[in-house]
């Protein structure tokens, strides 16, 4: 049984099958071996019209660190691995191209999110964490992006940190939760680390331990400003609310009383019974925060409800995830360096012809109208296609190819960007700011038909001609190779 070792490192944050074929290709001499993988997903998440890509920035820090430490190698070492793989390991050195869409950015499914390009054996070290990485922070960022779109103008709150997946989730969710529609949120670290604005306001801790609402709230007024009282501990209606309006009274200008916050119970009827309360009482602007296992659901119900809550806290359900746990975006292998040392696209067959992969190193374009840059639809083309070239631009269903329809007037942008190049960092990580902006932004262009929460129509995702003749005649290829194999 090996030792322990001490973590200073994230590089076999991998699986074991990774550190296996390194070092199969390794001993036989293909390691070197110039390869291209695409990362992408078959399926949108939550059956939701679009995902908003997050997780570059923890990739690229993931990659700039990339190095086998003096205590991986020592674990490799008590698992059996051969010294001489060791020490090529002990000196390996990210040396890889690495492209990808932009943190914020739309995507869809089959279309490359990231490239990743250079000698085999590190392209299939990194797999194991791009994934984990992505997966996981796309995924929540896009539930956020779900939330906020029946929330609209009003704010956001992330309250999940304690229901999260444990620290690194809370963490990196919270930042892609903020990237996808969040506000704000409650986890101090995530605000302090990443400079997203913190918010909060009280637990039911507070007003069981001294008993009584009243005593509760004074004394919290008597320590802080801009106060939100948590009112639903005994009697929200009865106790709660008149108690926080009296602290509010007696304490005025000096407490900048918020509002109040209710967490249990129906929260339609009470919200408008607290919004009256408020009101009569002077206090019109204050405002109603609401928690308690909220989702877009509950949100979108209480909103036909008439429900009048004015802020939105959301934990577990959108850190967790909780309706769809994983996304399955996959790390393929499209081409590789054959024995003549030119590049062979590679495809991967399936009896599902959506499940087919695409193969060879390509380029995403989106293409929009130039009169009001809205989106047309997504066009994936080999890398040194150029539909910026075009007149007009013929987009057909990869699968179902009598749906289609010929484009002009159109711009098209690509959406995978140099980030590394042979292992050099190339490119600058926005700030956080900068990032929400941009997901706001790519959210505006796209058209209503693919946000709406509930069935939304299916944007398209198309191929060029070229691309798509050359998969068809590889699945061909394939095919012909297949049926030449004697069956035992
Ligand atoms: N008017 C409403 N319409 C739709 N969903 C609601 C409404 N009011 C509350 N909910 C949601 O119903 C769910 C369950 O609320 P429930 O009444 O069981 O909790 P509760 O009264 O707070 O109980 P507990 O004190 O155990 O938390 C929560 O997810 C809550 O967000
Ligand atoms: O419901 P969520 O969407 O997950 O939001 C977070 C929940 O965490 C708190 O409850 P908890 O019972 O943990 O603590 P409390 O005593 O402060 O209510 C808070 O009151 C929310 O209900
Ligand atoms: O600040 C709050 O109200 C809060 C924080 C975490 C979880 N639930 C509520």
């Amino acid at each position: 049984m090996p030792l322990n070792h001490p973590d200073d490192s994230y590089t076999l944050h991998t699986d074991l099958y990774q550190i296996n074929m390194m070092q199969t290709y390794w001993q036989l001499g293909r390691h070197d071996r110039k390869a291209v993988f695409e990362v992408f997903f078959r399926s949108l998440p939550f059956e939701n019209g679009y995902a908003i890509f997050a997780g570059l920035e923890r990739v690229v820090d993931y990659l700039k660190h990339l190095r086998f430490s003096e205590s991986d190698i020592a674990y490799l070492r008590d698992l059996d691995y051969p010294e001489d793989f060791l020490a090529y390991l002990k000196d390996l050195k990210f040396s890889c191209s690495v492209r990808s869409v932009k943190e914020g950015e739309l995507v869809f499914a089959n279309e490359p999110l990231m490239q990743i390009e250079g000698p085999l054996a590190q392209c299939q070290l990194v797999e194991t964490a791009i994934l984990n990485i992505v997966n996981f922070q796309t995924l929540i960022a896009t539930k956020a992006g779900r939330i906020k779109s029946v929330i609209g103008d009003e704010p956001l709150l992330e309250f999940g940190t304690r229901r999260a997946q444990e620290m690194d989730a809370a963490i990196w969710g919270t930042r892609a939760a903020y990237i996808g529609g969040a506000d704000a949120t409650s986890n101090v670290r995530a605000a302090k680390i990443f400079g997203i604005p913190a918010s909060g306001t009280h637990a039911h801790a507070l007003v069981q331990s001294y008993g009584d609402d009243y005593e509760a709230f004074k004394a919290y007024a008597s320590t802080h400003r801009d106060c939100v009282f948590l009112v639903d501990t005994f009697d929200t209606l009865r106790v709660g609310v008149p108690a926080a309006i009296q602290v509010a009274k007696e304490m005025g200008d000096k407490i900048n009383f918020q509002g109040v916050r209710i967490d249990s119970g129906d929260m339609a009827y009470i919200s408008k019974k607290v919004r009256q309360q408020l009101d009569d009482a002077g206090f019109p602007d204050a405002k109603i925060y609401a928690s308690n296992d909220l989702d877009e659901n509950t949100i979108l119900s209480l909103k036909m409800q008439k429900a009048k809550i004015d802020v939105w806290g959301v934990g577990t359900k959108l850190i967790t995830a909780y309706d769809q746990p994983a996304l399955g975006a996959v790390y393929k292998l499209v081409s590789i360096e054959s024995n003549d040392g030119l590049m062979q696209d590679t495809i991967k067959l399936s009896n599902n012809a959506e499940k087919v992969s695409t193969p060879g190193k390509k380029q995403v374009w989106r293409i929009s109208r130039k009169t009001d840059g809205k989106t047309e639809g997504d066009y994936l083309t080999f890398d040194d296609e150029d539909p910026r070239q075009e007149a007009s631009l013929y987009m057909f269903h990869p699968v179902h190819t009598f749906i289609n329809k010929t484009v002009v007037d159109f711009e098209a942008k690509p959406l995978l960007s140099p980030i590394f190049e042979a292992g050099k960092l190339v490119y600058d990580l926005p700030n956080i700011t900068t990032i929400k902006a941009f997901a706001k932004e790519k959210l505006d262009e796209l058209w209503d038909e693919y946000k709406r929460d509930l069935n939304p129509q299916a944007y398209p995702v198309d191929l060029s001609q070229k691309l798509w003749d050359h998969k068809m005649q590889l699945i061909n290829d394939v095919r012909k190779k297949v049926a030449k194999v004697k069956t035992y």
